[in-house]
């Protein structure tokens, strides 16, 4: 990575965060590198800042003027608003990259009106300690350069694995929208230690190593799910009656459903935007 990078994250939210905080950690940026803008909300700006000692954005012109990469990350319905108010400082020489959910290159190119270069990454808030799963996909004009410069920056909060870019869709549902998942799923394991009588710092203590532990067992064995699931459940006993009820629940018809879902949200969301901005020609 050349280190004399300098990046602006229009849109200083949950994912900017996130991405900011990874990417200091591993130190290949200094903070000074890094700079943030959105909309309005300043005490949001001030909190990175204090956390990170990254640089607030006050005149967005030189902020955006001034910068090598550029950072898409406010939300998919603000993107016409938020591209509106730069487009006017951004040049050919910069590397647009987004992490909108939905919303494709081609659109992003029509909103910027120039001939910049636009990959697209679908991270998640695991970056935040540098084990986000992305995915990226490069549009029409980003070259291999860019590609490349684009994977390392992402190597920072994670890993990084490049998609034809209709396929980010269902990587949104999968992995950007992921964490949720795995989260809803303490949230529960949390609500039933609770019934079941557990003191909750043991239960924290004990379910965060349970998921920990799987997660690892996954990574470091060769073994399939469903074998690792069925080395648990011993024949007439409690995982099987347990299990038994998410089956009665159609938990995996309902996990699938979710994810379907997610991925055609993104779908959607991505389509609502060609179309707003078709209407704007
Ligand atoms: N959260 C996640 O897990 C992931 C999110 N993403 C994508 O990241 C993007 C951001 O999501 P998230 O961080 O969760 O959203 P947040 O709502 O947390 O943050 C959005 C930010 O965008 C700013 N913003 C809004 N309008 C504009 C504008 N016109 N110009 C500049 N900034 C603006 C907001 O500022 P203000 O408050 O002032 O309006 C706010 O700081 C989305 O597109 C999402 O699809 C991708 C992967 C994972
Ligand atoms: O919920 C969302 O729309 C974003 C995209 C992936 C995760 N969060």
């Amino acid at each position: 990575m050349d280190t004399k990078q300098s990046i602006v994250f229009v849109g200083a939210g949950s994912m900017a965060e996130a991405m900011i905080s990874g990417m200091l950690q591993k130190e290949l940026f200094l903070p000074r590198q890094i700079s943030v803008m959105n909309r309005s909300n300043s005490d949001r700006l001030e909190y990175l800042y204090q956390t990170y000692g990254i640089c607030i954005a006050k005149n967005k012109q030189e902020a955006i003027e001034k910068a090598n990469i550029i950072i898409l990350a406010m939300k998919p319905k603000d993107v016409v608003e938020g591209i509106s108010a730069i487009r006017d400082f951004v040049n050919e020489e910069q590397l647009v990259i987004s992490v909108l959910a939905g919303v494709s290159t081609h659109t992003i190119t029509d909103l910027l009106q120039k001939q910049l270069p636009v990959v697209r990454a679908m991270p998640n808030t695991s970056a935040t300690i540098g084990k986000s799963a992305t995915a990226l996909s490069a549009g029409l004009i980003a070259n291999k350069k860019q590609l490349t410069l684009s994977k390392q920056l992402f190597e920072t909060i994670g890993i990084v694995t490049t998609v034809n870019e209709e396929d980010l869709h269902a990587v949104t549902g999968l992995s950007g929208s992921g964490p949720a998942y795995v989260y809803y799923l303490v949230e529960s394991m949390e609500k039933a230690a609770e019934e079941i009588g557990l003191e909750k710092g043991i239960a924290k203590e004990l379910i965060l190593q349970t998921i920990i532990g799987a997660a690892e067992m996954l990574k470091h064995t060769s073994k399939h799910p469903a074998i690792l699931r069925k080395e648990v459940t011993s024949p007439g006993g409690t995982t099987e009656a347990g299990l038994s009820i998410l089956e009665q629940f159609h938990y995996q018809e309902a996990m699938i459903s979710c994810i379907k879902h997610a991925t055609d949200k993104s779908v959607e969301l991505g389509a609502a935007l060609t179309q707003a901005v078709s209407n704007l020609d």
